[in-house]
């Protein structure tokens, strides 16, 4: 595998701070971790002070993906592969380490237009992150679960994330699309044994820098289901009905937040045994259930 290890953390800036505070306490069940800075929100899954940042802004959109390596020396690595692209990384202040609560990392926007960062060091919170409801997540060395964000260019973007950065393609999906595309697929991409972190897809009716959706896991499907029951009776939009994915086996459901985007909140994730895995397309996105909700 590269020098990327998991998906470390996700930023995003938003409009509404209070609903956010609501949708992820009091209906997802995230801890509350404390921060830098007094007002904003750090939702906690782990032994990381923060696996999801919610920033006050003008707007809602992403202000970063974290993407973490082993050490200084994976990320000097990391770093001269992206100036080889010609993407122009700037290394992170030691201030906006500090505000990240890590090492050291660096910046630059990603094909396709996403807020990018590397980084390593991150800090360590040990005392145990107290969920609203006692739900436990699968992260650590898994990282946080995984993004899925859209490009334009996907060819372009598949071959930096996995020639620049390392990522191993995990598979593809073709959606439907008119002939004279030629064949059109979310491509999805691992860096350890989680089926995918990232998964790239053409969706140009947003506007960059976007998020499609962040998949966060549960240990039980238990906890999957307890959660659909609060975003029930909370009344949030739901995207998907509760499913079973044919690619990573996971069971899920996917709310929409009120940064706009989807919340896929699973259980059950298949771990990739990258010794005899060969990359495979899918033809069908689940098994059972899934049923979207567009509107
Ligand atoms: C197919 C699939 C497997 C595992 C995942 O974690 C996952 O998010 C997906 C993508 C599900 C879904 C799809 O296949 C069709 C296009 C969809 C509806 C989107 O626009 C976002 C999610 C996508
Ligand atoms: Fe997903």
């Amino acid at each position: 595998m590269g020098d990327i290890r998991a998906l470390g953390y996700v930023r995003v800036r938003a409009t509404d701070m209070q609903a956010w505070r609501t949708f992820a306490f009091d209906t997802i069940g995230f801890a509350e971790g404390r921060g830098p800075q007094e007002d904003a929100l750090y939702l906690r899954l782990d032994e990381r002070p923060a696996r999801i940042v919610i920033l006050p802004g003008q707007e809602d959109r992403v202000e970063a993906v974290g993407w973490e390596v082993r050490d200084h020396l994976a990320l000097r690595r990391v770093q001269t592969a992206v100036e080889s692209a010609g993407l122009a990384p700037k290394a992170l202040t030691e201030q906006e380490a500090d505000l990240r609560r890590v090492e050291a990392g660096f910046a630059f926007e990603a094909p396709g237009g996403t807020p990018t960062e590397v980084f390593h060091g991150p800090a360590l919170d040990h005392t145990p992150p107290a969920t609203r409801y006692g739900s436990r997540f699968v992260a650590g060395e898994l990282g946080l679960g995984h993004v899925v964000v859209p490009v334009a260019d996907l060819g372009g973007a598949y071959d930096f994330y996995a020639e620049t950065l390392g990522f191993l393609p995990r598979g593809g999906f073709r959606l439907p699309a008119p002939p004279e595309y030629g064949p059109v697929r979310i491509r999805f991409m691992g860096v350890n044994p989680r089926h995918h972190s990232l998964a790239i897809m053409p969706a140009p009716e947003l506007k960059a820098p976007a998020l499609v959706h962040i998949m966060v896991e549960f240990e039980t499907l238990d906890e999957v289901g307890r959660a659909l029951d609060r975003v029930g009776a909370a009344g949030y939009h739901l995207s998907s009905t509760l499913g079973r994915h044919t690619n990573d086996k996971m069971v899920s459901f996917y709310v929409r937040t009120p940064g706009g985007w989807d919340l896929e909140v699973g259980s059950d994730g298949l771990l990739v045994e990258e010794a005899h895995y060969t990359a495979e397309e899918i033809t069908a996105d689940s098994y059972w259930g899934h049923a979207w909700d567009f509107s």
